[in-house]
């Protein structure tokens, strides 16, 4: 069958109002001959909360996440647009066909998580995480010195979206950033100093807070393992919002039990939910929260998700456009 004789289905699950679906359908519609085949499916675009069972076989490209554990069930999927800035759930081994595009909504997340992370960050220096568990003991009780993020430098792990948004907000209250990149040629808005990945080690004893904002790859596994968290001061600060297993939370629970550091928040664990007998939930100098960080979208961030999905399916029309004039 040529390319211009294929269905093409697209299923949208992103929550829209009716002038956002009609955008959708526009940008869909806009290129002729884009959705050809089945003339009563021409430029089929289906709404839907999640995508039903009886079209995954037959979706040529979803917008939106579905459980990386029913991939198999996606036969003709050659597009995949994901309202998560992760995609390491479907880029391992043997999930998605060879072949499939995959784009994701980085770009939407950067606000909503670095407010999140600063306001962890601050929590952590004031020792609410200990005043919150004295709270549930009715314990009145000094927990001795606090720290100021003035002056401190903030050493930010992944300088994309959301560590550029920290580290503007870092900045805002007097902190220095640095920041660690692959290429430190490449600079970032809110980093006043980027240095290249090898330079890390160096770097850890001199920060005051290190930021966390890496995807999961193999590059990123335990990246701050228990060398790298023994090479910080005593009064340094943790945060981590990317995926949880970019800290090893084993060593993170020892080196905060016998407070070589100050403490941590942690926003994302390996695996989550973290274990009920994981010693993190009852370590008093960290503060936990259960994957909300963008989750709990700010309306600035659902906007940002659709806008970035229109964006792509225009992009996707005018491929699909170019693929039926080649094949003809
Ligand atoms: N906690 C939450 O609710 C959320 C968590 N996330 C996580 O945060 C991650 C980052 O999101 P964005 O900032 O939007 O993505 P992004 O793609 O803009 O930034 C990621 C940065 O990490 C860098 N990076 C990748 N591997 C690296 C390595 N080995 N060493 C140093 N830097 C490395 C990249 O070069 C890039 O600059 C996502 O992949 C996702 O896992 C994203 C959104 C919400
Ligand atoms: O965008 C990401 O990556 C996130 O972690 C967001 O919180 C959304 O993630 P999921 O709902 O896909 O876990």
């Amino acid at each position: 069958m040529g390319i211009e004789n294929a269905h093409k289905l697209i299923v949208n699950c992103l929550p829209l109002n009716e002038s956002e679906r009609q955008a959708f359908a526009k940008a869909a519609r806009d290129v002729p001959q884009k959705f050809v085949g089945d003339e009563s499916r021409r430029g089929d675009m289906v709404w839907s909360a999640s995508v039903p069972e009886e079209l995954r076989a037959e979706a040529t490209a979803v917008i939106g996440n579905f459980p990386a554990g029913d991939a198999g069930q996606y036969k003709r999927l050659e597009w995949l647009q994901t309202f998560s800035a992760g995609v390491d759930a479907y880029v391992r081994p043997g999930v998605l066909p060879h072949g499939v595009m995959i784009t994701n909504a980085t770009g939407a997340y950067g606000r909503s998580v670095a407010e999140h992370m600063f306001a962890m960050m601050w929590a952590v220096m004031k020792n609410f995480g200990r005043y919150g568990f004295n709270q549930r003991e009715h314990r009145w009780q000094d927990e001795g010195s606090a720290l100021s993020p003035e002056g401190g430098i903030a050493l930010v792990i992944g300088t994309g979206d959301i560590g550029s948004h920290f580290g503007r907000l870092a900045q805002s209250v007097g902190m220095h950033t640095f920041g660690v990149r692959r290429h430190p040629e490449v600079r970032a808005e809110g980093i006043e100093k980027m240095y290249g990945f090898e330079r890390l080690d160096a770097l850890l004893p001199l920060a005051d807070v290190v930021v966390m904002a890496v995807p999961r790859s193999p590059q990123t596994h335990h990246l701050l393992d228990a060398a790298r968290l023994g090479k910080l001061k005593s009064t340094a600060v943790v945060i981590n919002a990317g995926r949880g297993d970019a800290i090893d939370a084993d060593a993170l629970a020892v080196a905060l039990r016998e407070g070589r550091i100050h403490g941590a928040g942690l926003d994302v664990t390996e695996p989550e939910p973290l274990p009920a007998e994981h010693p993190l939930w009852g370590e008093p100098r960290c503060l936990i929260t259960p994957h909300v960080a963008g989750g709990n979208h700010l309306e600035e961030t659902s906007e940002q998700i659709i806008r970035i999905a229109l964006h792509n399916v225009s992009r996707y029309a005018k491929q699909q456009e170019l693929l039926n004039l080649v094949s003809r």
